[in-house]
C-alpha cells in the first residue's frame, strides 16, 4: 500500500532541515555575540592591566621615596633594603611577589614573613612593552622611567650620606627640595598622559567593540525567534502528519507491538492521510494477517493434531493384537489426538446390504446404535458420505454437513452433535472395498488438502494393519497347527506322545493328592504291521481312525486315550481299581476285535494290552509307561491279543531283555555263539535230505539263552545283520565242509530274519559268502518268514528273484501263522513251504490244525512248492503228515538240532 502520510512528511522534513538551518543560525550568532562580548571583556582587561603598570611605575617611583625619605631620617637599614629590593624588582632582578601592582609597603611583614608567592621576575618595562601599549604611550611610560631611574639615583646618593653619618637635614633635604619634586613631577606628568592615552584608546576598542555585541544579540535573538516559529510550523506539520497525539500513537504502538490487533483505529475524514489514518489502515492489514496468521496456526495445530492422531494410528497398529481393538484405538485416537469431535469405523455386511459399526468414539456415537447407512443409492440414507464413497469407490468429503443435501436424512443428528463436516474414507482390504472410516469434525471445511492426505495415510496404515493381521491370523493359525501337531495326532485326532506326559502328569498329580487309585494302559494292535505291508498305508490308517473312534467311545469323563505312534495307544484312567481295569480292558479287546469295513476291506484285529497301576506299579509317568509296556511286551510274547497287569516278574524280564541287548553286543567277539544243525529228511526216502542252521549262544554271566529269547533282542537292536551273516557263512563253510568229508549231499537250511532279508544288496552278499566259501548255491536255501514280502512286496520279490537268478533256494518258515498274501505267494520264487510246528503240535488231536496243515500242503502242491513240517515229536504226527502227502519233515521225533559232529555221525550212521 502506499503511504498517505508521504507529502505531509515531505513538509515535515522541509521543515525540519528549516529549524536545523536555523539552529545553525542561532547557534552562530550566540557564538558572535559570545565573541564580541569577551572581546569587549579584553578591551576592558587590557585597560585595567594597562592602568595597572602605569600604576606601578607610579606606586614604585612613591615607594622609593618614602623608604629613602624613611631611611634618611630614621637610618633604619631596612628600608633601604626595601628601596633596594624595589628596584631590583622593577628591573627584573629579584622575582615579582605574586599579584604585586601597587603594594610595595608590605612586601615584609613585621615578622619579616612574606604575604605573597613569589612570582617571576620580569623588569617593569617588558611588562609594559609585552601589554599592547601604543608606541606613543611606550615612549612616554620609558620618559617617566627615565625621570624615576634619576630620582632613584638622588634618593641613593641621599641614603649613601645618612649611611656614612653626614648630614641627615642635608640628606632630607635633598629629598624634599625643588629639584626633587621637579623631578616627581617629570614622572608623573608622562604617567598621567599615558593613562589619558590608556583611558582614551581601551575606551574606544570597548565601545566598537559594545556595537558587534549588540548586533550579535540582535542576531540570536532574530533567529531564535525565527527557530521557534519554524519549530512551532514543524509540529504542526508532525501533528498533521500524525493525525493524533503524539501519547495516542505511542498507545497505540505499544498495543500493535503486544500483537493485539483486534481494536480498529477511529479516523477523522481530514486525518485520512496521515500516520494514524495510515496505522489504522496497517492495524486492518495486520489484524487481517493476524487473522489468516491464526487460521494458519489452527490450521497446523489441526494439522498437527492430526499428525499426533497418525502417529497414535501407527502406535495402535503396532500394539493392537486384532481388528477390533485397531478400530477401537483408530477411532479413540483421531478424536483425542486428531480434534475430530466424533469417528467410527464400519464394515459392509454384505449380506445384509448395510454397514455394521465396527468401533465408534467421539461426541454422538449413540446415534450409531440405531444407524440408518446402506450402500443401496435408491433409497436416501444411501446417498449420504458412505453411501457415495461406496458408489465412486474414492473418499467423500463433506465439507458443510449441516447444509450439503447429501446429508439431508442426518441434518438432525449433525445440529444435535455439532457436526460441520465428515467424511467417508473407503477401508479395502486386497483391493476390495470392506468398510468405512468416517471422522466428523466440528469446524465447516475442516477436510483441507493437508488433512485430508493425512487421513488417506492413516487409512493407508490401517489397511496396512488389517493386512498384518491377516498374515498374523495365518501365522497364528500356523503356529495353532504347529501346536496342535506338536500335543496331538494327525491321523486320529489323539493327543500324541507329548501331550499323553502333560496330561498324564496332571492326573497322577490328581490321583496323588486325591490318594486314589489309577491304571495307565497300552495298546498295540496284533501284527497291525501286516496291514499296512499288505494292504497299504490308507487301509491301515483308515483302520486306526476307526479305532481311535471306538477306543474314544470307551471313555470316561476326565479319562484319556492318546496314540503313540504306529498301532499303539494308551489309555490314562482315573480312581480305577484293577478290577475295573480289567473290565475296561477286556471291552477293548472287544471292541477292537470287531470288524472294521475299510473300502472293499473286511478286516479283523487282535490287540495286545498291558497294563500298569499307580501306586502298586510306578509313581511317575514314566515308569508306569515303561511298565505297562512291559505286561504289553509279555502279552505279545505269550501269543497276543490278551491283556496282562504288570508283575515283578515282568519287570525282571524286562530287565533280562536289556541285560540281554546289552551282552549280544558283545557275543561274536566273545566268540560265544555256535551253530547246530537239524536234519530234515523227506518222508517219501526217510534219509536226511538237509539241515537247518540254528544258532546258539551262550555266555558265562547269563548261561545258554535261548534263540527264541536272543533272536528278537537281536533284530529289535539291528544286531541281528552282522549276527545272522556270521551264522551264514559259518553254515555254508560247514556245508562244504561236510560235502568234502564226503558225506551225502544235502541242503543247508538258514534262517533269514526279515530285516536281513531287506539289508542292501543281499543277493550279492550271500553270493559272496558262497563264492568265498566255495559251495554251490543249490546246497543253500535261505529260510525266510512271511514277514518279508508284506512290506514290500515288490522289492521282496526282487530280491527273491535276483537270489533265484543266482540259484539259492528259498523258503517260508513259520507258514499260517503270518500275513501272506496268495496273490504274492505265487510271484515268489519260493520252492518249499515250512508248516509252523504250532499246527502240528496238535494235529493227532485237533481237527482244525489238521485242516490246516491238510489245507497248506494241497495249496503248496497246487502251486508246485514242497513243504516240509516243523516241530514233528510223534509218529502219529509224522504218520498224519504222510498221509497228507507232506513232503519232509523236521523235529525231535528225528533229532534235535546236533553239534556237527553228532549230525555227522548221524549222516554216517544213515549211510551205514
Ligand atoms: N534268524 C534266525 N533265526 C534263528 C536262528 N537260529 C534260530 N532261529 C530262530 O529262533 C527260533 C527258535 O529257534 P530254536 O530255539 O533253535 O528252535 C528251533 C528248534 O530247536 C525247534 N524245534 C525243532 N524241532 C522241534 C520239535 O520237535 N519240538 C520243539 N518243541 N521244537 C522243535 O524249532 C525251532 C526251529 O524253528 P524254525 O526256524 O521255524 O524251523 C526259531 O524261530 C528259529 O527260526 C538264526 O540263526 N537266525
Amino acid at each position: 500500500m502506499k503511504s498517505p502520510v508521504h507529502s505531509s512528511q515531505r513538509h515535515f522534513a522541509s521543515y525540519l532541515w528549516a529549524c536545523f538551518g536555523t539552529l545553525l543560525l542561532v547557534a552562530a550568532a550566540f557564538m558572535f555575540y559570545v565573541w564580541t562580548e569577551k572581546r569587549i571583556d579584553e578591551a576592558n582587561e587590557l585597560r585595567y592591566n594597562s592602568h595597572n603598570l602605569v600604576d606601578e611605575l607610579r606606586q614604585s617611583s612613591d615607594d622609593l621615596s618614602r623608604m629613602a625619605r624613611t631611611y634618611v631620617i630614621t637610618g633604619e637599614p631596612q628600608y633601604r633594603k626595601n628601596f633596594q629590593e624595589i628596584v631590583d624588582i622593577r628591573e627584573g632582578r629579584a622575582p615579582r611577589p605574586s599579584n604585586y601592582e601597587n603594594v610595595y609597603w608590605d612586601l615584609v611583614l613585621g615578622n619579616g614573613q612574606r604575604p605573597r608567592k613569589v612570582g617571576v621576575t620580569v623588569p617593569l618595562m617588558q611588562l609594559m612593552r609585552e601589554s599592547r601599549f601604543a608606541p606613543e604611550e611606550l615612549a612616554l611610560l620609558a620618559a617617566a622611567k627615565n625621570e624615576s631611574d634619576k630620582l632613584v639615583g638622588l634618593e641613593i646618593a641621599a641614603m649613601d650620606m645618612r649611611a656614612a653619618g653626614g648630614d641627615v637635614q642635608r640628606a632630607i633635604a635633598m629629598l624634599h627640595d625643588e629639584i626633587y619634586h621637579r623631578g616627581k613631577a617629570d614622572i608623573m606628568r608622562p604617567i598621567g598622559e599615558v593613562n589619558d592615552s590608556v583611558d582614551r584608546r581601551t575606551r574606544l576598542l570597548v565601545t566598537e567593540t559594545e556595537v558587534d555585541a549588540n548586533l550579535a544579540r540582535f542576531s540570536f535573538m532574530f533567529s531564535a525567534i525565527v527557530l521557534v516559529l519554524l519549530v512551532w510550523r514543524a509540529k504542526r506539520q508532525l501533528d498533521a502528519s500524525l493525525g493524533c497525539s503524539v501519547d495516542q500513537l505511542q498507545t497505540v504502538m505499544e498495543r500493535l507491538g503486544r500483537g493485539d490487533f483486534s481494536e480498529p483505529l477511529k479516523v477523522a475524514s481530514n486525518a485520512q492521510n496521515s500516520v494514524w489514518g495510515w496505522l489504522a489502515h496497517t492495524q486492518q492489514g495486520l489484524a487481517r494477517l493476524d487473522a489468516e496468521r491464526k487460521e494458519a496456526l489452527e490450521r497446523t495445530q489441526r494439522l498437527s493434531r492430526l499428525y499426533s492422531a497418525l502417529s497414535q494410528c501407527n502406535q495402535a497398529i503396532v500394539r493392537s493384537h486384532s481388528e477390533a481393538e485397531l478400530f477401537e484405538r483408530i477411532c479413540r485416537d483421531v478424536v483425542t489426538y486428531g480434534g475430530m469431535a466424533m469417528a467410527w469405523i464400519g464394515l459392509i455386511d454384505r449380506e445384509h446390504d448395510r454397514i455394521s459399526v465396527a468401533a465408534a468414539y467421539g461426541g454422538g456415537v449413540e446415534y450409531l446404535d440405531d444407524l440408518e447407512v446402506s450402500l443401496d443409492s435408491s433409497v436416501p440414507h444411501g446417498r449420504g458420505p458412505i453411501g457415495l464413497s461406496y458408489q465412486s469407490g474414492q473418499p467423500y468429503w463433506c465439507q458443510d454437513y449441516q447444509h450439503a443435501p447429501e446429508t439431508a436424512h442426518w441434518h438432525g443428528h449433525g445440529a444435535r452433535y455439532g457436526w460441520a463436516s465428515s467424511a467417508a474414507i473407503p477401508l479395502r482390504r486386497d483391493g476390495e472395498i470392506i468398510g468405512f472410516f468416517a471422522p466428523y469434525s466440528s469446524a465447516v471445511n475442516a477436510f483441507d488438502h493437508e488433512v485430508r492426505e493425512l487421513l488417506l495415510e492413516m487409512t493407508l496404515d490401517i489397511e496396512f494393519a488389517l493386512k498384518n493381521f491377516d498374515r498374523e491370523t495365518i501365522r497364528q493359525q500356523a503356529d495353532q497347527r504347529v501346536q496342535y501337531l506338536a500335543h496331538y495326532d494327525v491321523l486320529t485326532g489323539l493327543p500324541n506322545r507329548s501331550q499323553l506326559h502333560e496330561r498324564a502328569r496332571l492326573l497322577l498329580e490328581q490321583a496323588r493328592s486325591r490318594r486314589t487309585p489309577m491304571a495307565l494302559m497300552m495298546l498295540d494292535l496284533d501284527h497291525f504291521k501286516d496291514i499296512n505291508d499288505s494292504l497299504g498305508h490308507t487301509v491301515g490308517d483308515a483302520l486306526l481312525s476307526e479305532l481311535a473312534l471306538r477306543l474314544t467311545s470307551c471313555l470316561r469323563d476326565g479319562d484319556m486315550v492318546a496314540r503313540l505312534g504306529g498301532d499303539e495307544f494308551i489309555f490314562v484312567m482315573r480312581n480305577v481299581n484293577s478290577a475295573e481295569t480289567s473290565d475296561i480292558a477286556r471291552k477293548l479287546l472287544d471292541l477292537t476285535g470287531q470288524s472294521y469295513t475299510v473300502g472293499l476291506h473286511d478286516l479283523k484285529v487282535s490287540a495286545s494290552i498291558g497294563i500298569a497301576m499307580y501306586p502298586e506299579d510306578g509313581l511317575d509317568v514314566e515308569t508306569l509307561l515303561q511298565r505297562a509296556d512291559a505286561a504289553m511286551y509279555q502279552v505279545k510274547r505269550a501269543g497276543r491279543h490278551d491283556f496282562r497287569f504288570f508283575t515283578a516278574a515282568m519287570q525282571q524280564r524286562a530287565a533280562r531283555h536289556l541285560q540281554v541287548v546289552n551282552a549280544l553286543r558283545y557275543a561274536l567277539e566273545r566268540e560265544q555263539m555256535h551253530v547246530v544243525y537239524q536234519p530234515q529228511v523227506s518222508l517219501k526216502t526217510g534219509r536226511i535230505i538237509g539241515a537247518e542252521a540254528l544258532l546258539r549262544w551262550s555266555t558265562p554271566e547269563l548261561g545258554a539263552v535261548s534263540p527264541a529269547e536272543f533272536i528278537p533282542a537281536a533284530e529289535e537292536s539291528g544286531l541281528i545283520v552282522p549276527i545272522g551273516e556270521w551264522v551264514l557263512r559259518q553254515a555254508v563253510r560247514q556245508a562244504r565242509t561236510w560235502l568234502d568229508a564226503g558225506l551225502p549231499p544235502l541242503v543247508m537250511a538258514v534262517n533269514l530274519s526279515a530285516i536281513q532279508f531287506r539289508t542292501a544288496n543281499l543277493p550279492s552278499q550271500v553270493a559272496q559268502v558262497l563264492y568265498e566259501e566255495g559251495l554251490p548255491p543249490e546246497y543253500l536255501e535261505l529260510e525266510l518268514t512271511e514277514g518279508v514280502a508284506v512290506q514290500d512286496p515288490q522289492g521282496a520279490i526282487a530280491t527273491m528273484n535276483q537270489l533265484h537268478d543266482r540259484g539259492i533256494r528259498m523258503s517260508i518258515d513259520d507258514f499260517g501263522t503270518g500275513f501272506s498274501s496268495l496273490s504274492h505267494l505265487k510271484k515268489f520264487k519260493v520252492y518249499k513251504l515250512k508248516i509252523d510246528q504250532s499246527f502240528v503240535r496238535d494235529i493227532s488231536t485237533d481237527s482244525e490244525d489238521k485242516a490246516i496243515v491238510s489245507a497248506i500242503i494241497n495249496m503248496a502242491r497246487s502251486l508246485g512248492l514242497t513243504t516240509i513240517a516243523e516241530g514233528v515229536e510223534t509218529v502219529e504226527q509224522l504218520e498224519f503228515l504222510r498221509e497228507q502227502s507232506c513232503d519232509e519233515i523236521q523235529g525231535y521225533h528225528i533229532s534235535k538240532p546236533l553239534r556237527p559232529a553228532d549230525f555227522e555221525a548221524l549222516l554216517s550212521r544213515q549211510r551205514d
